[in-house]
């Protein structure tokens, strides 16, 4: 058994999403969102559950801010919900809804936590949706509005910013599998949102550098899986480089950085992608300060000439979390050094990183050993990966709190921190106790 140190000054902290945790989504003159929409048509969430109260963050605050000071969290991600700003999704803006980020900011700073926002996490204004929502190219403009407001009023207090969280589970879990908001099924749609994240994305990183934020860093937040071929065969190498470019970090940072999608999407999903598309990836391109990864899973990937991208995912017969992920540590090394080395981004978050497990309450306390474990062994391959020169600056675990889990509504715990429902009574749980003990170190015995 060894101690290894993380570099000092890492950012240890907790993750959140405004549907997910806030409740009160249309308090203070708040207009609705497409989760909001989604959420209360019936059949779409698990149990029917709703972001109506979530873990009533929006009122609870200051209580989850002192929970985050009491276990020595350094940072804290959270998003910014877009319809709390401008109700209609541009132009009126809401006061009462901009007091509320202020107050929260504020409150973080008071108590020694660095703000981490992200601008977008799935609620969009759902009355920018009736105007097509992200399939409109005109959100481009209405993204970077929206953003440079925020840089505006948080700007003198907040250095960190993601501009969006998840495009491809935005594009293609929202509208192609018809799982999440706005519950789409249409692959053209799929690939003209996954282009109009990228033009806005880009838009309001220009803003950005416009507002001139002392200090400000701007990026962008990537789902991603580790995908493994099956086996040897180069045909199942083909078919998890495939899946890799297409599902995870590649599919946003090849236009990003280098102004063209990743040459393996081209040739399998060219006739998706917009007309002209070419002619915007001029303006795509544009320099980022970070890449935040999200990470949760690995699988393999077999050749399969059924698929539409030649290839179908196998499982390799691991310990699964709550959600049916198999739990792939060595999976999230190769996510943080292959990003190193296929595109040397200045600087990577782990934005998200954490597990549902079947977490019980006995005696006052959430004995969750799983979830200590996973993130036990996501943090050696994390400090593995910064030994092998990944510019890894800091990790947010999911998440601080229990919370709405999309489609899965509340059957699914991800928090450090358990929240009972019925009583919105805070329990930390034992990962939320060891992690402390992770942050206060800065360190991991293994
Ligand atoms: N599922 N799951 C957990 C977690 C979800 O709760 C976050 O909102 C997303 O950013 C990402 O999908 C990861």
């Amino acid at each position: 058994m060894s101690t290894k140190y993380f570099p000092k000054d890492f950012l240890w902290g907790a993750a959140t999403a405004s549907y997910q945790i806030e409740g009160s989504p249309l308090a203070d003159g708040a207009g609705s969102s497409i989760w909001h929409r989604f959420s209360h048509t019936p059949g779409n969430i698990l149990n029917g559950d709703t972001g109506d109260v979530a873990a009533d963050h929006y009122r609870r605050y200051k209580e989850d801010i002192a929970l985050m000071k009491e276990m020595g969290l350094k940072g804290y991600r959270f998003s910014i919900a877009w319809p709390r700003i401008y109700p209609y999704g541009k132009g009126k803006i809401n006061v009462k809804g901009m007091d509320f980020y202020d107050r929260l900011v504020d409150e973080l700073l008071e108590a020694g936590i660095t703000p981490f926002i992200t601008l977008y996490h799935w609620d969009l204004p759902a009355t920018l949706q009736d105007l097509g929502g992200w399939a409109n190219r005109d959100i481009a403009c209405w993204f970077a509005d929206y953003a440079d407001y925020m840089f505006q009023r948080l700007g003198d207090r907040v250095e960190n910013w993601s501009t969006l969280n998840e495009p491809w589970v935005v594009a293609f879990v929202g509208h192609l599998f018809g799982e999440h908001a706005p519950g789409m099924k249409d692959i053209y749609s799929a690939f003209l949102v996954t282009h109009n994240q990228l033009r806005a994305h880009s838009k309001a990183v220009r803003a950005f550098r416009e507002a001139n934020i002392a200090n400000g860093k701007i990026g962008i937040t990537l789902s991603n899986t580790s995908h493994d071929p099956a086996t040897d065969s180069m045909e199942d190498k083909i078919a998890a480089k495939v899946a890799h470019e297409w599902n995870n970090y590649p599919l946003f940072l090849h236009p990003i950085y280098y102004g063209d999608y990743p040459d393996t999407v081209k040739e399998f999903l060219k006739e998706y992608l917009p007309k002209n598309y070419y002619k915007d990836m001029e303006e795509i391109k544009e320099e980022i300060d970070f890449v935040g990864i999200n990470y949760y899973s690995g699988d393999l990937v077999k050749f399969d000439p059924d698929s539409p991208l030649g290839g179908k995912s196998v499982k390799r017969g691991l310990p699964k979390t709550e959600m049916g992920w198999e739990i792939y540590p060595e999976g999230f090394y190769k996510i943080l050094k292959g990003l190193q080395d296929e595109y040397n981004p200045k600087e990577v978050y782990v934005t998200e990183n954490g597990a549902a497990f079947d977490d019980k309450v006995e005696n006052g306390e959430v004995h969750d050993h799983k979830r200590i474990d996973y993130l036990k062994k996501h943090f050696e391959m994390a400090h593995k990966a910064i030994e092998d020169g990944v510019k890894l600056k800091g990790y947010f675990v999911w998440s601080l709190l229990d919370n709405f889990e999309w489609a899965f509504g509340y059957s699914k715990r991800f928090g450090i921190v358990y929240v009972d429902y019925n009583t919105q009574k805070r329990i930390i749980k034992d990962s939320g106790k060891w992690y402390s003990q992770i942050i206060k170190n800065n360190s991991l015995d293994f």
